[in-house]
């Protein structure tokens, strides 16, 4: 992938995405955009959104436009929502409060991540210390990204202390038994800065960076691969990445459905099944109860060659119909236009992989806030332009498949 330079005053998400190519470290910048493989599914994510076109309807008077809109019970400001991002340190020394700070002021939906680099305490307060304008019903909301540890009793404190801290959803990522093969970390060997850390899973007396898990077993390994290679003049070149290991020393890969049945049980927050992506799985995510499907393929970076999170929404949606679950998409939405033809396809809200960590790298909260202004003001003008004044304006007839003009017979 080669690097872009050129800084320009950002008016599109596309504009913090260049800048951020000029500014991150590579370690850093290749960890937020890389894809699995080929990065297929990644590239088709924003390409699917484009082979769809809108059919707006005019003249119904769309002088006021409100984005308003609830998810699971709570009245946020929009639909436009902040999906859930490992170490978002790398991208802003603040990284996760940041966000916290822009999702409170904006009053939209945040999920932290399991693997963020502030704890999960850390990010709400940092999130409710901002003064919110009472100016509507909307308030800002907090949801948990969680990882099945291999750990069940961690596992469970962790289930506590976010209930305990305040987040009002547990979001449980099943597309990640295994870390996808995304080629830019292997080459460049990804760490995380020693002086980061994994911050919801350390204690007073020790802070868990990769390296603590890591390095004894890796040092330990390559001194045996570097023996065998020597004889030979054979370089040693890892083979996984540093992250891969991390997943594979912690995430558990026997998860399955009586797993989310057990995290039901343990709980009442309401689960969002994170990863969902077939007629197949929807239903069996409805059939034990979860609350919430979020439409996914974790951004292009697990198994490569999936569909794109957009082409994939109405089989999900179809399986779910009549059934008491709301469904969610992210991949690939860059634009006021893609979040409006998620929604006119039946989405509830759609959530921002990306976009958040450009914003972080162009300027922390402001730059999160910069980011969610550009998407949610293009929003209202496509609303606008489309003729509809409210989210339940939006419809199916909204949106078409194809470029022909759509039959009428
Ligand atoms: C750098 C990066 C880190 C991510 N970390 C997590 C994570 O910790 N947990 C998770 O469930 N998904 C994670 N995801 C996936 C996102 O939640 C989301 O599915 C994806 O980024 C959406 O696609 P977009 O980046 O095109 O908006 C990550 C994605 C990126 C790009
Ligand atoms: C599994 C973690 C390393 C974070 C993650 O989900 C990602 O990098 O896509």
């Amino acid at each position: 992938m080669s690097r872009q330079h050129q800084q320009l005053i950002p008016i599109s998400i596309a504009d913090l995405e260049q800048n951020a190519h000029g500014t991150l470290a590579l370690n850093a910048l290749d960890y937020y955009r890389s894809g699995a493989n080929d990065m297929q599914t990644l590239k088709d994510n924003q390409d699917a959104f484009s082979r769809l076109r809108l059919r707006p309807r005019i003249l119904r008077d769309v002088s006021k436009v409100d984005t308003q809109t609830t998810l699971l019970g709570y009245t946020v400001s929009s639909p436009i929502c902040i999906a859930p991002t490992a170490m978002q340190r790398l991208a802003n020394d603040e990284g996760e409060k940041a966000t916290a700070r822009a999702a409170a002021k904006a009053k939209k939906c945040m999920i932290l991540s399991s693997w963020s680099t502030t704890s999960a305490e850390d990010t709400i307060a940092a999130g409710q210390e901002v003064p919110v304008a009472q100016d509507s019903p909307s308030l800002p909301l907090y949801w948990f990204q969680l990882y099945v540890y291999k750990d069940r009793i961690a596992t469970e404190k962790l289930i506590r202390r976010v209930e305990k801290a305040g987040y009002k959803a547990l979001v449980i990522t099943v597309d990640t038994p295994f870390l996808g093969r995304r080629l830019a970390d292997v080459r460049n060997v990804f760490k995380l800065p020693k002086h980061m850390t994994m911050a919801n899973f350390e204690t007073k007396d020790s802070k868990v960076t990769m390296a603590t898990i890591l390095d004894l077993e890796k040092s330990a390994e390559e001194a045996a691969a570097a023996k065998t290679a020597e004889g030979k003049g054979t370089k040693v070149v890892r083979q996984e990445s540093s992250l891969a290991a991390y997943v594979v020393s912690q995430i558990d890969p026997t998860l399955n459905w009586n797993d989310i049945a057990w995290v039901r049980s343990i709980t009442k927050l309401p689960v969002v099944v994170k990863g969902v992506l077939t007629e197949e799985d929807a239903t069996l995510a409805a059939d034990i109860g979860v609350e919430g499907i979020l439409v996914s393929n974790h951004g292009g970076r697990q198994l490569d060659g999936v569909l794109a999170t957009i082409d994939a929404l109405p089989e999900v949606l179809n399986a779910v119909k009549g059934r008491n679950v709301e469904v969610y998409l992210d991949g690939g939405v860059r634009k006021g236009t893609d979040v409006l033809k998620a929604l006119a396809l039946g989405a509830k809200a759609v959530f921002l992989g990306r976009p958040i960590l450009w914003g972080l790298a162009h300027d922390g909260e402001d730059g999160v806030s910069l980011a969610l202004n550009l998407i949610q003001q293009e929003f209202e003008l496509a609303m606008a332009l489309a003729g509809c004044c409210n989210i339940s304006d939006i419809t199916r007839d909204h949106v078409q498949h194809g470029t022909s003009a759509r039959s009428r017979l």
